[in-house]
């Protein structure tokens, strides 16, 4: 790998060129054939790593492997000839070295369990969905844990739209183990440092953090928030309110990610703001495109023309507003797609009361501003 963690603190040298060089893994098993677990293999067997794909229909792996290309999910993009397609879990993960887990997050639990039998303990699993769990408001890190303890548990996850990272655009992404004791004094054994390198192509460049819990909040948080710009720009706000949406939205990234132990700066790197950016951007995102949607007046059945979609604002934003209030963090902004979504609260009023809410903080400042010699000694 030749660059530092843009998300881990200066102090702590990272460099894991010359002769600290990281081993790649030679093995990579992707667990989800949808559009980004397909993107995802894709890359690592353009990165020279001996890549099988898993996916839960028989019909869609045989496609994959006599077409080479992904036709329900990733159609006229053309994959490496090396990837192998499978729909069996115990051959798709026969001598893995390191697991990447790409399904929707409501069905990771279910998905892990299943892959019990299959996976001898020791092996690092990086979960590629983003979300948190609803009704235990675990991080997905937790939930695999707890259906696959013994293995490392890390994330990979940053601004990376599928199809552009399978048709090779250039692409950074964070990858993100909780780092052990023996992981600091040997920096390229790590998982996340050995990950890094095993998908590191000249298009796609993974940064490497220790910092998870910021890495799994930001990615969970940020569909939400883009669900909301979405919901403003659908309803004809203009482009200052969709700026000041993701800038408020960040914060509320931050103060979740904080609540759990995670870290600030990671919220400022690819796996937060970088994402947010990306995904309140474009109604490439399916996130943005249901706010925009419903923000047009579309009921839900209507949007995406009735079909389903894969939209994982949706469900977290129970989760995150639900694990937000049991931490006593105040999340406004999640809270507003919240009430629109699951409530039945109005779209446009729900942002007006939003907006018309006292502002926290600034208040202070005024204050200061206002009798700024309050408190002096006389
Ligand atoms: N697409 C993107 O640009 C990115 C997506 N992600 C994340 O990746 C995760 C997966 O999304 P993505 O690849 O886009 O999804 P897609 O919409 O492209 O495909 C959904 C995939 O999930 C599978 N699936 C649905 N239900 C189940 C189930 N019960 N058990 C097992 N598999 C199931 C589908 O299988 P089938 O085909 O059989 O229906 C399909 O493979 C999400 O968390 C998303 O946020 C992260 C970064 C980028
Ligand atoms: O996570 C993504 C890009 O990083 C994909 O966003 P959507 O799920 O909103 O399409």
């Amino acid at each position: 790998m030749d660059g530092q963690s843009m998300q881990t603190p200066p102090a702590q040298p990272r460099s894991l060129t010359g002769p600290r060089r990281a081993t790649p893994y030679s093995r990579l098993t992707v667990i989800g054939m949808g559009s980004w677990g397909t993107a995802l293999a894709a890359t690592a067997a353009r990165a020279g790593c001996e890549t099988r794909i898993w996916g839960r229909r028989p019909d869609l792996a045989r496609a994959m492997a006599e077409t080479g290309e992904n036709p329900d999910h990733l159609p006229g993009i053309k994959l490496p000839a090396t990837l192998r397609p499978t729909s069996d879990l115990r051959e798709a993960l026969d001598g893995a070295e390191a697991v990447l887990l790409v399904t929707p997050s409501h069905t990771l639990r279910d998905v892990a369990r299943s892959m019990r039998d299959y996976l001898p303990a020791g092996i690092p699993l990086a979960l590629c969905c983003k979300g948190i769990e609803r009704g235990t408001g675990y991080l997905l890190s937790h939930v695999v844990e707890e259906e696959l303890p013994g293995h490392p548990v890390g994330a990979l996850s940053g601004p990376t739209f599928a199809t552009e990272t399978a048709l090779g655009h250039p692409t950074a992404a964070t990858v993100a183990f909780t780092f052990s004791h023996h992981d600091r004094i040997e920096p390229e054994k790590a998982p996340a440092a050995r990950l890094a390198l095993t998908m590191q192509t000249e298009a796609f460049r993974p940064y490497v953090s220790d910092d998870l819990v910021g890495v799994e909040v930001g990615g969970a948080v940020k569909n939400v928030i883009a669900i909301a710009c979405g919901m403003m720009t659908g309803a004809g706000f203009a482009e200052n309110t969709r700026a000041a949406l993701i800038t408020r939205g960040m914060d509320e990234m931050k103060f979740l990610a904080e609540a759990l132990g995670g870290r600030r700066e990671t919220v400022t790197g690819l796996s937060g703001a970088g994402d947010l950016t990306l995904t309140c951007s474009s109604t490439t995102s399916r996130n943005m495109a249901l706010g925009t949607q419903l923000g047009r007046g579309l009921s839900r059945d209507e949007c995406f023309d009735g079909k389903p979609v894969v939209v994982e604002g949706e469900i977290n934003a129970i989760s995150v507003v639900d694990l937000a209030r049991r931490l006593g963090v105040s999340m406004p902004i999640c809270e507003a797609v919240h009430a629109v979504l699951h409530e039945g609260a109005p779209l446009t009023a729900t942002f007006q009361q939003l907006w018309a809410a006292p502002i926290e903080g600034e208040p202070r400042a005024l204050d200061l501003f206002l009798h700024p010699h309050e408190g002096d000694p006389a």
